[in-house]
């Protein structure tokens, strides 16, 4: 059995655990830093990217989140997630975790498209995904190491590196299950190696 930490300082905290729970996986509103130490993978949930980054420095998480990502435990951030995960931001020097080598637009879709719903086909995760964007980033390239995931009318709307998984929309705000499934079984197979 895993246990799957969603960073709670600010955003859609519980969506996420309704989700995981429904699946049947342990899920915890991670409050403190000490909590990472319960979890073997963490959501990084959509919100406001610039104020969770203040609060992730208020509540002294950032040193806390990048080891344990470094040690290579899984971590998944989705809209204000995947900005946190970048490893830069167009036309902003904020520096966030850097855990995927991409660079990343904020706020891309402008005004007409500031929220809708599509469908994706999501690599190794199924077609005709359900997902929410609202206000969502793009990623506008990635590097060596990143892979991409899924697009959207072409451009790159999920990505993965290793044990990070991160997508622009949110998949929490809907009933289809398939995304978070594929991040545990990330999280299971990680659990797995490290015990062997
Ligand atoms: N739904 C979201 O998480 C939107 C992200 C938000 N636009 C930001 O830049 O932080």
């Amino acid at each position: 059995m895993v246990t799957i930490g969603v960073l709670a300082l600010q955003g859609a905290v519980r969506e996420h655990i309704k989700l995981l729970e429904k699946i049947g996986v342990r899920a915890i509103s991670v409050k403190d830093p000490i909590q990472l130490d319960e979890i073997d993978g963490l959501i990084l949930p959509g919100g406001e990217s610039t104020t969770m980054r203040r609060l992730i420095d208020r509540y002294h998480f950032f040193e806390p989140i990048q080891r344990f990502g470094l040690q290579g435990k899984p971590i998944f951030g989705t809209c204000a997630g995947l900005i946190l995960m970048s490893t830069s931001i167009s036309g902003d020097e904020t520096k966030h975790f850097g855990f995927i080598n991409m660079n990343v637009e904020r706020n891309a879709f402008g005004r007409q498209k500031e929220s809708f719903e599509a469908k994706l086909s999501i690599k190794n995760v199924g077609e005709e995904v359900d997902a929410v964007f609202i206000r969502a980033p793009l990623v506008k390239s990635i590097g060596e190491g990143a892979e991409i995931v899924a697009t959207f009318e072409n451009e790159i709307v999920a990505v993965r590196e290793n044990h990070y998984l991160a997508c622009s929309f949110h998949p929490e705000l809907t009933e289809d299950i398939r995304l978070h499934k594929y991040f545990i079984n990330i999280v299971i197979t990680n659990k797995e190696k490290t015990i062997i």
